[in-house]
């Protein structure tokens, strides 16, 4: 799958039904090899490029419920851009194409939404890198006040990643599963989805490597 747009591509309606049938099981969905080698890579090498252009803002500062002063308790660096800059065509392709499957998901369930929502809207992408030395998102909900934010969308980018050895794991803890919890690597071309609500608590634990990530959340 290079070039095809995702709505045309052979297996479109297979992943759609993948989405829908995790998302109602689990909440949570997984897809690997979502651009393919190709694209995967022109989409890293953009971010690469705007990560050496240095227009990453460091992620906003948060309390630590621990003690009472402002400390850095992510070292999530992050760009928002949506996709039409001249610099970020491909991920304005990648971009388009999660939109094909989450909007495809959305009407192709039998009551047309994905989990009882309507899909009508998304943010802009979110491009976080977490910088290695240890830096790592402490446990929290993306949506926990009804903000909108139904799905959480994130595509990682990570050539070759050793969770042992550079850790990042993506922990999630979905509500309901008493203590299991669902452990994602941010590998390579994988798409990972998720309710943004407080069914999915979730953390990256910390990262000893360079990690990038393209976040798009969706409204109903
Ligand atoms: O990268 C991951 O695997 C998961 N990542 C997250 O859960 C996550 N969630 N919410 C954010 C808000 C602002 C900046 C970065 C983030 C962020 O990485
Ligand atoms: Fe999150």
């Amino acid at each position: 799958s290079t070039n095809v747009p995702m709505s045309q591509r052979s297996d479109y309606v297979d992943l759609c039904r993948n989405i829908i049938r995790d998302m109602d099981l689990y909440g949570v969905c997984v897809l690997d090899n979502f651009l393919g080698y190709q694209r995967g890579m022109t989409v890293l090498d953009e971010v690469l490029n705007l990560y050496n252009m240095g227009v990453f803002k460091d992620g906003q500062l948060v309390r630590n419920k621990a003690s009472n002063n402002l400390k850095t308790i992510r070292g999530d660096q992050i760009i928002w851009v949506d996709g039409r800059e001249d610099s970020c065509k491909q991920i304005g392709q990648l971009i388009s194409d999660v939109d094909a499957v989450v909007m495809g998901s959305n009407k192709m369930n039998d009551n047309g939404k994905l989990g009882n929502y309507t899909i009508n809207g998304r943010t802009k992408a979110m491009v976080a890198c977490y910088p290695g030395h240890g830096s790592h998102y402490v446990k929290h909900v993306d949506n926990p006040n009804k903000d909108g934010r139904c799905i959480t969308a994130i595509y990682y980018l990570n050539k070759d990643w050793d969770i042992k050895e550079n850790g990042g794991l993506l922990r999630i803890f979905p509500e309901g599963w008493s203590d299991q919890v669902a452990d994602i690597e941010p590998l390579f071309d994988r798409i990972l989805f998720f309710w943004s609500d407080r069914r999915n608590p979730h953390e990256v634990q910390p990262a000893f490597k360079t990690r990038y990530a393209i976040t798009l959340w969706y409204f109903d």
